[in-house]
């Protein structure tokens, strides 16, 4: 199985055929976040392990399916899951499904995840709206752009500036619910599955990233993504004096 060209291009042909209308939009849950699907009426599901070459799900909280129908008026996707680095998936089998969704037609991503707070101000149950972030696997040559170029996906070397839609962000920003307490942030991937150690977190924050997670981007303009802090996280932090509420910026610098 390999994400390059041909299985995408084979994964989208069994699917266009599965569906009368194909999505425009696709949002993919990270744990947790699968109940999104919920929303959608007229909606279709298809297990993963159903799909030509799209990898099994393995963590707890993905459902492993795919699911088409209509958000409002728009033909939407809710991936109910993501594949990791750490489940022993190859780079380019991580983003098969992200791949398959741009042949169908998916022209806006919204990605979601789990991740963990760097910064005593993000607590539980906060969204951070991702303006940019770390790939620290990329940087170590682990990037799944790493091969012969597809240039469907993208240019072999693709800027990085606004990769995820400021129009979207604002968006995001402007219609969170205010108990969210939505604002901006830089997140770092990393490998897992270990959590991070206190010196990790520390190092992680003073290069800038306000959560921490295993990775994952979509193609290009069009995409935004989403983390929801999740309870747990280092020991180290409820050692950092929190802020209180009336201090925190609405976005970081
Ligand atoms: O929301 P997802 O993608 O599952 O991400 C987070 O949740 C899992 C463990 O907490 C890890 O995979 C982490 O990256
Ligand atoms: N790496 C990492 N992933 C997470 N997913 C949810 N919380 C965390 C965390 O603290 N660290």
């Amino acid at each position: 199985m390999e994400g390059g060209g041909i299985a995408c291009s084979e994964a989208a042909r069994w699917l266009r055929a599965q569906f009368r209308e194909p999505p425009r939009v696709a949002l993919v849950c990270g744990s947790g976040l699968g109940a999104l699907a919920e929303e959608l009426t007229e909606a279709k599901a298809i297990d993963y392990r159903d799909i030509p070459h799209f990898p099994r799900s393995t963590v707890q909280g993905h459902a492993g399916r795919l699911v088409v129908g209509r958000l409002g008026s728009a033909p939407c996707a809710v991936l109910q899951g993501r594949f990791h680095l750490y489940e022993g998936h190859a780079p380019s089998q991580v983003v098969i499904p992200i791949r398959t969704m741009a042949l169908l037609g998916v022209h806006t991503l919204v990605l979601t995840n789990a991740a963990g707070s760097l910064r005593p101000e993000l607590s539980p149950g906060h969204l951070l709206v991702i303006r940019d972030h770390i790939d620290l696997a990329g940087l170590a040559g682990r990037s799944p752009l790493v091969g012969p170029n597809d240039d469907r996906f993208g240019p072999r070397f693709p800027p990085m500036v606004d990769a995820y839609d400021p129009a979207l962000r604002r968006l995001a920003l402007a219609l969170a619910p205010k108990e969210l307490r939505a604002r901006s942030g830089v997140y770092v991937g990393v490998g897992g599955p270990s959590y991070e150690t206190p010196a990790e977190c520390r190092y992680l924050r003073r290069v800038g990233a306000h959560a921490v997670g295993e990775r994952g981007r979509g193609l290009g303009r069009g995409s935004s993504k989403l983390t929801q802090i999740q309870p747990q996280t280092s020991s180290e932090l409820p050692q950092i004096q929190p802020q209180t509420s009336s201090e925190l910026p609405q976005i970081w610098p």
